[in-house]
């Protein structure tokens, strides 16, 4: 599914229009007749249904779904915001459609009669502001839209709750608390940020039936990774194949005081598919992980105060890297990571403490003739930015794909939404997992399932996709049936994995 930007929505609407044909109230009577079949499954014939009509194209629409409705028997009435004359173009073609079935609509003259008919009303469908937005509410809006969020009402959003900008990095106030909202054809990318996200409620994209070939071609696009994508693209096992052809992998990290990530992080890869796994970390931690992670080998490294001091002792010939987890933040860290990233003929997967190590060697990893993967929270790439992490939350989307392009990485900014950039700026958004993750744990489970994935035979961005995807989509399985989202264990999510696998 793409996501677009304000944008690239208008430029795919102007191409339908003006190259294909498809005029603007067409798009307008698919957008509201769609939008209205989505309605239907929110209300009930018994509800009384209140639409409120803004001056632009997102008020045409809301014509389309009145005439719609009521057309089906629904108890409907329409109060518009503008005066008659403010409303032009598309939507007046379709106010003037709307009045030629014989159906009336009220003009908005005051917030105190919007209250006496509002209350009346058990739902409130809000076509007030579409993409079209710019700063803050106005008036009246800025009065109306506080009105409805404190009704009992069920709020229902078209295209965007009202107020909300469609783009990242646009500041503004006071939106629409929708309950729900029904996208028109491609989510905008406000429906995956911390903080706008939450104005939309539960939403679903309709197909109002642009072309989408425009989109297909974009070369810095981003859509959502779902599951269709990870049946189509997991490599399926070859009968022949043996333990080498499923990725030889190599986990270096771990300390004394941090000895469980990097359990943790081994288990998760074997189970997540790898063949075979050396774990390179200090000898105390290798007697702590010895018995839960018997399918390993090991290396015992050189240590300072129970912190890897030396890579000295590994053969780098493996399929996959990851280093970092638990490995404290010293100073050796960044020549550790130096060596490995210099020697390791394989792709390297950056996580935690290593990302700490990372930032002072940063410039020279565009380099390596190897593919690097980094997966920093919120707050290690915020520090590998220089920027605050709500600055950082801002503008996901761009920060990523700066860092990504200039550095030649790519970057699994983990979160609620987890971001998948590739070094060419194309990016995927992941709404799989839920708040049960947010535990000491998830990250270096996380970090096994993607070095497994990286050792597989697909390409590195199907890899992070589907190994991201597998992780989140665990802790839903487990959520929805054994745990609930306080008891979830990282280490729950290791073996729930067997259950996501088997969904595939
Ligand atoms: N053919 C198409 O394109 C299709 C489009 N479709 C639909 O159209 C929507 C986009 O339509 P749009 O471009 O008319 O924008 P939209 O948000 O409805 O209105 C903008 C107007 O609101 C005003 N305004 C802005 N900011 C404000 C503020 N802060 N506070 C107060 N007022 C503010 C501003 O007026 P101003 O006051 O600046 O004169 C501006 O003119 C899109 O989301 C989808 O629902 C579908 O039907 C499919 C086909
Ligand atoms: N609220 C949330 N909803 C969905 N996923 C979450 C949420 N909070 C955290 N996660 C996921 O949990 C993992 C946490 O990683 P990280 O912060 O590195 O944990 P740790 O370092 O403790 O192992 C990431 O995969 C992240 O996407
Ligand atoms: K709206």
């Amino acid at each position: 599914m793409h996501i677009v930007t304000a944008k690239e929505m208008y430029d795919t609407d102007r191409y339908a229009m003006e190259e294909m044909g498809l005029q603007g109230h067409l798009l307008m009577e698919n957008a509201g007749r769609a939008v209205a079949t989505a309605i239907k499954d929110q209300v009930s014939e018994e509800d009384q249904i209140l639409i409120l009509v803004g001056k632009g194209n997102n008020g045409g629409d809301g014509f389309v779904i009145a005439r719609t409705l009521l057309q089906q028997g629904y108890s409907v009435e329409v109060l518009q915001i503008p005066n008659d004359e403010e409303v032009q173009g598309d939507a007046r073609t379709h106010r003037e459609i709307y009045e030629a079935f014989g159906y009336g609509y009220r003009r908005f003259d005051s917030v105190d009669s919007l209250a006496t008919l509002s209350s009346r009303k058990t739902v409130i469908i809000d076509c007030l502001l579409g993409i079209g937005v710019k700063g803050p509410l106005r008036s009246p809006y800025d009065e109306i839209v506080p009105h409805v969020n404190q009704l009992d009402a069920k709020v229902i959003s078209v295209d965007l709750p009202s107020g909300v900008p469609a783009d990242e990095g646009v500041s503004f106030e006071g939106a629409i608390q929708a309950d729900y909202t029904v996208v028109i054809q491609y989510p905008k990318t406000s429906a995956f940020l911390q903080h706008t996200a939450p104005y939309y409620g539960d939403w679903k994209a309709v197909d109002i039936g642009l072309p989408d070939h425009l989109l297909r071609g974009r070369n810095k696009g981003c859509s959502v990774w779902t599951k269709s994508d990870v049946v189509a693209s997991l490599p399926e096992r070859e009968p022949f194949s043996h333990k080498g052809s499923h990725g030889k992998g190599l986990v270096i990290g771990g300390s004394i005081q941090m000895p469980g990530s990097v359990t943790m992080t081994s288990r998760a890869a074997l189970r997540a598919g790898a063949g075979l796994l050396t774990v390179a970390t200090v000898s105390k931690v290798i007697s702590i992980l010895a018995s839960s992670v018997t399918e390993a080998t090991f290396i015992p490294l050189e240590e300072q105060e129970g912190r890897i001091s030396s890579v000295e002792g590994i053969e780098f010939g493996y399929d996959g890297v990851a280093i970092g987890m638990g490995m404290g933040r010293h100073r050796e860290g960044k020549e550790l990571l130096e060596k490995v990233l210099k020697l390791s003929e394989s792709p390297v997967l950056i996580d935690a403490d290593g990302l700490y190590a990372l930032k002072g060697y940063l410039s020279e990893v565009k380099s390596r003739s190897y593919p690097t993967i980094i997966t920093p929270h919120p707050g290690e790439m915020a520090h590998l930015l220089d920027v605050s992490i709500p600055e950082l939350l801002e503008k996901p989307f761009h920060y990523s794909r700066q860092f990504a392009s200039r550095y030649g990485v790519h970057v699994v900014l983990k979160g609620a939404f987890t971001l998948v950039t590739t070094p060419d700026e194309k990016q995927w958004v992941h709404t799989t997992g839920n708040v049960g993750l947010a535990k000491g744990g998830s990250g270096d489970v996380l970090a096994g399932m993607l070095l497994a994935m990286v050792m597989q035979p697909q390409t590195v961005e199907l890899a992070l996709n589907n190994g991201v995807w597998l992780h989140g989509s665990t802790a839903d399985l487990l959520t929805e049936q054994a745990h609930s989202t306080y008891d979830l264990l990282a280490t729950d999510l290791i073996d729930g994995l067997s259950k996501t696998y088997r969904t595939i």
